[in-house]
């Protein structure tokens, strides 16, 4: 995609003096075929209007988009063709039991009604969604009926797979069965998948390269390692308190001051020999008796983000 700029007109329903959003602010990305790309960025950062203009449902202001040779800005009926979506909102088929959204999923996407209704069989096998294949989607938990629509994105076996959030609500089982699903046609098909995430420490192992998307624009694209050496030398020590943090000790008063704090969890991002201090201090006498756990970690992708927000402000609130 080539300089991507969509503006949404200012909605009837905003509040006085809320004026046009550019969503899309002049965004150029490559991404290469065969490889798990993830777009990252804090809430409203323009992403699922991204990934709508590839799949032909947006059309852009102004740029291009072009997949596995076809300008779908210009021909936006192709995109079906060429990519597989599973968006943000609930499916069209939610009156379908499980195996019938699949198969005529697969229908839709122009197979025979044996060839569907066995690729279908073989993606509910592949998930362990045989338990619930008779049942409507509309009747499932959400979880279960987000990891039904994502079997029903595998049907028909297109290039290009365009996940926005897909594990959202799932259960760890649920979750592991996706990412394996996606790095298996990764690897034995040579799928291209972009997948749109919050969820920066469980995308972590999936992704091939990754794009920081901030206020309608790429403020950063690289590996996640690329993006983890703006990082280097930091370390993070996370705190969990059994229940009150123990604030009479001097070290540990210290510490409210600068940790990040999420009920009983303190996190710190410091330089190693601050760390090794700070474990010291919190790991004898009254500090330690009041500790549930704590762990010392190098960066993760997730301090990465969150560096690059502190720089670009935003993305840390
Ligand atoms: N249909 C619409 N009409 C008007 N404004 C919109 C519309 N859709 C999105 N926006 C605005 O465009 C901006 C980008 O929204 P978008 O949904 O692309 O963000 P996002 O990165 O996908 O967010 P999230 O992570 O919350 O899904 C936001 O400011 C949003 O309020």
């Amino acid at each position: 995609m080539r300089d991507l700029v969509k503006t949404y007109p200012a909605g009837r329903g905003a509040g006085a003096g809320a004026g046009p959003v550019r969503a899309n602010d002049g965004i150029t990305l490559d991404v290469r075929q065969g490889e798990v790309f993830g777009l990252l960025g804090p809430n409203g950062a323009g992403k699922s209007t991204l990934v709508r203009q590839l799949t032909g449902l947006l059309r852009p202001d102004s740029g291009s988009v072009e997949i596995l040779g076809h300008d779908v800005v210009r021909h936006p009926e192709r995109a079906a063709r060429l990519l597989a979506y599973l968006g943000q909102e609930s499916s069209a088929l939610d009156e379908l039991t499980v195996s019938l959204a699949a198969e005529t999923t697969g229908r839709l996407r122009g197979l025979g009604r044996a060839q569907a209704r066995s690729q279908a069989a073989d993606v509910l096998t592949e998930l362990g969604l045989e338990g619930i294949a008779g049942r409507p989607l509309a009747k499932l938990s959400g979880g279960q009926r987000r990891l039904a629509c994502f079997a029903a994105v595998l049907v028909g076996e297109r290039p290009l797979l365009v996940l926005d959030e897909p594990t959202t609500g799932m259960d760890p089982v649920a979750r592991r069965a996706v990412w394996s699903a996606v790095d298996r046609r990764r690897a034995e098909h040579g799928v291209t998948v972009l997948l749109v995430t919050h969820n920066v420490i469980e995308a972590e192992t999936v992704l091939d390269r990754v794009a920081v998307v901030d206020e309608g624009r790429v403020i950063a694209c690289d590996t996640p390692g690329g993006l983890k050496a703006l990082v280097d030398g930091d370390v993070r020590l996370d705190l969990v308190w059994r229940t009150e943090a123990p604030l009479e000790v001097p070290a540990v008063a210290l510490l409210a001051e600068r940790a990040e704090r999420t009920g009983r969890r303190w996190t710190v991002r410091t330089s190693p020999e601050q760390a090794r201090e700070l474990v010291a201090a919190v790991t004898t006498g009254p500090a330690f008796a009041a500790l549930d756990d704590f762990t010392l970690a190098t960066p993760s992708l997730e301090d990465a983000y969150l560096k690059l927000g502190g720089r670009h402000g935003g993305l840390a609130k």
